[in-house]
């Protein structure tokens, strides 16, 4: 099991510290959606150039256009790039097609995605490498999580690797890990405590045992 950084609400200055600082205990660092839009793929290149053997998602919550926005992340140096679930079709072919092309992949986001399960069997059958549910912020703020979505496309995906996002903490990290996904993604649940690097250690000690 993995362990993903999501960094959302910094500069591309501010990403540099926190990774510095974590780098050790996190598989993949994620630039999240609110920071390319401030920045850009800026962004992703300028992480990419100061932790060249990190691995870097873009989090571009593709929703059109999926080759070419694909395309442009991998240019500035994106290895997995995230397209919404509730796209079309069409969309998400293109986007993976493009990924292959340069060797990178792609994790479809369910977010807002109704019938889930009934979604991630088809975007499974898409050929995507991740499928991730995912509790966004006002969701957070409404008080739900993605768990029991967890458990639900579990028994439906065949192919690609599972993922979770929103809102995970290290108090829920055990009931996380016992759904058992392929990757675990945690912003605010390490940039937002005070010892980030504790946080980030204890995760990272938790999903290695699985
Ligand atoms: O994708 C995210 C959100 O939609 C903002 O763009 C976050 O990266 C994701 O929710 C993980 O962050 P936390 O919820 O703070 O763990």
């Amino acid at each position: 099991m993995k362990l993903q950084l999501a960094l959302d609400l910094v500069d591309i200055a501010g990403a540099i510290e926190v990774v510095s600082e974590v780098a050790e205990f996190i598989d993949i660092v994620e630039i999240g959606t609110p920071i390319v839009i401030n920045e850009g793929l800026h962004a992703v290149k300028a992480i990419k150039d100061a932790f060249p053997s990190l691995t870097v998602l873009a989090d571009l919550k593709i929703m059109d256009a999926g080759g070419y926005e694909v395309m442009k992340a991998v240019e500035a140096g994106a290895d997995i790039v995230t397209v919404l679930g509730v796209s079309d079709d069409s969309t998400i072919r293109g986007a993976v097609e493009e990924a292959k092309k340069h060797n990178k992949e792609i994790l479809v986001d369910l977010i807002n995605v109704k019938d889930i399960k009934a979604r991630a069997a088809e975007v499974d059958a898409l050929g995507v490498d991740y499928i991730c549910v995912h509790s966004g912020y006002d969701h957070q703020a409404d008080g739900k999580n993605s768990f029991d979505d967890l458990n639900a496309i579990k028994s439906v995906v065949k192919n690609a690797k599972t993922a979770i996002a929103g809102g995970i903490k290290l108090s829920t990290l055990p009931e996380v890990i016992a759904a058992n996904p392929d990757l675990v993604i945690v912003g605010g649940g390490i940039t937002g405590e005070e010892d980030r690097l504790a946080a980030a250690a204890e995760m990272k000690r938790l999903v290695s045992q699985v």
